[in-house]
């Protein structure tokens, strides 16, 4: 999973805008095969260099995405209209990490329920899952991983910059984050890192919830 495959990497040698959108085009059809994008949501994005990316445009299907339905967006300037409403949120982390090569965003139905158990708490704190360990850096299933949780608001600009602000000065980050009863924000370093993530969480996620449910 870390290696990009030959052709990945053949491409993003080649043409870094096609590279990108290779990456969320196939994300898209990974999210909505596992029920994690129903009824056009989510919102997905790949960096194609330091300062710019690829991310959907609002209301597309992520799971038949074309290059149509994805945009190139500088990241220093005003956003052009028609992109996804959630894209204030995806620019603000990649200003932040300059790491960050991919962000996917989902409402499966574990994340949502998550979100909303967890909201009161600001926090949701994996410990002792295996699993941990698929995430960039772990390498022990005692680390603790704090999973910040917001409250949902249709004003992304402003969410943006409270998520940020929060995430500076948290201690011990997954690499995502929840919105109540909305659903989950994922990065890593590559579109094939951040689907790993992105599938770690939900397992993690489910274990979670059932663990508070039915503690052993
Ligand atoms: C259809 S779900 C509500 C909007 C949302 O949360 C989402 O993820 C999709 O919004 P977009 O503007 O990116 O299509
Ligand atoms: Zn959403």
């Amino acid at each position: 999973m870390n290696a990009p495959a030959l052709n990945e990497q053949r491409v993003t040698d080649a043409d870094p805008v096609a590279s990108a959108q290779q990456q969320v085009m196939a994300a898209g059809q990974f999210a909505a095969a596992r029920g994690w994008v129903p009824a056009t949501s989510g919102n997905f994005s790949a960096r194609v260099d330091a300062d710019r990316i690829v991310v959907t445009r609002s209301g597309a299907d992520k799971g038949a995405l074309t290059p149509a339905d994805l945009a190139v967006v500088n990241l220093r300037e005003p956003l052009p209209p028609g992109l996804s409403a959630e894209a204030p949120l995806h620019v603000a982390r990649y200003l932040a990490d300059a790491s960050i090569g991919a962000i996917f965003h989902v409402h499966s139905p574990a994340a949502a329920l998550a979100s909303r158990r967890n909201a009161r708490h600001g926090v949701l704190t994996l410990e002792g899952w295996e699993l941990q360990k698929a995430f960039a850096g772990v390498t022990s299933h005692l680390a603790v991983l704090n999973v910040p949780v917001f409250a949902n608001s249709q004003d992304t600009v402003a969410l943006a910059a409270e998520v940020e602000a929060r995430l500076q000065n948290q201690a011990d980050l997954a690499p995502g984050y929840l919105l109540a009863g909305h659903g989950l924000y994922a990065w890593g370093r590559t579109g094939r890192e951040t689907l790993r993530h992105l599938e770690a969480f939900d397992v993690l996620l489910q274990l979670q919830l059932e663990w508070e449910r039915n503690p052993l």
